[in-house]
């Protein structure tokens, strides 16, 4: 059986992952057509290129379909309850940076603080009688982060995309995402809270915990570890 490297299927994402194999002399490429999500990997033996969406690579992981897998670690954080019991950091990869963070209107002056924060929000739900709405898609990141903040009394709304237009829409007070250049934030009049930053991600390459492997995959492991000096 070989060994199943899943890697972003799109995007800047793909290619830096290729880059980043590529300098270490591991080729990984697109087999077929360039809509055809099928790969190959030249320069170790026994390694199979699994082209997936990296929001999906933390699940397949933990099943335990691919054996190791390249994505941010915001998601695999994101996706896997307990992830470091699930998965291991092989090699922060230096690229795909971005901070998962939490941001308020730029006007509320008094609110530079999660301590502020949980303030507004108490004030918020004596005054509109509901609980200060935050828009995210990072469900449990930001449940795990206020919890550990003391941060309470806030409700999450859900929020796929566009989640910066969501507090001039009146659907959120308040949003968490992921910002690299600012420019979303500061464009739609949103501030980062000082301590509001929940975690600072980069692609990753992960392996999967599943004690399942073959003894040929294990070696597979060792010499491709070997050949990436990780
Ligand atoms: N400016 C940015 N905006 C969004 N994500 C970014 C940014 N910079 C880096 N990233 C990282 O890229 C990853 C998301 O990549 P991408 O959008 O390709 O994934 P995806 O959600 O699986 O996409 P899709 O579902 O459309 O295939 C996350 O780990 C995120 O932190
Ligand atoms: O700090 P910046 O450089 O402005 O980048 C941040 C923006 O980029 C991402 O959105 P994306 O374009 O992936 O679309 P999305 O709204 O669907 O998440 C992210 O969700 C922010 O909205």
């Amino acid at each position: 059986m070989t060994l199943k490297l899943g890697v972003p299927s799109k995007g800047r994402l793909m290619e830096k992952t290729f880059d980043w194999f590529g300098k270490r002399g591991v080729t990984l490429r697109k087999s077929g057509s360039d809509r055809e999500y099928a790969g190959a990997v030249d320069g170790i033996d026994g390694v199979e290129l699994v082209l997936l969406s990296a929001s999906e690579i933390p699940r397949e992981l933990a099943a335990g379909r691919i054996h190791l897998g390249v994505t941010g670690s915001d998601l695999v954080r994101e996706r896997l309850a307990n992830w470091d019991s699930q998965v291991v950091e092989l090699a922060p990869m230096g690229f795909g940076g971005a901070d998962l963070i939490i941001a308020v209107p730029d006007c509320w002056v008094d609110v530079d603080t999660l301590e502020d924060l949980d303030a507004a929000a108490a004030a918020f739900r004596s005054a509109h009688g509901f609980r200060l709405r935050i828009a995210t898609k990072y469900h449990r990141s930001v449940r795990e982060f206020l919890k550990a903040e003391g941060v309470a009394d806030y409700q999450l709304v859900d929020s796929q995309g566009a989640t910066e237009g969501t507090v001039k829409n009146e659907t959120a007070e308040a949003i968490a995402d992921i910002t690299s250049t600012g420019e979303t934030l500061r464009a739609n009049g949103l501030r980062i809270l000082s301590d509001g930053l929940i975690h600072a991600s980069q692609a990753t390459l992960f392996r999967g915990r599943r004690r399942d492997w073959t003894d040929g995959q294990r070696v597979t492991l060792k010499e491709l570890q070997s050949v990436l000096g990780i």
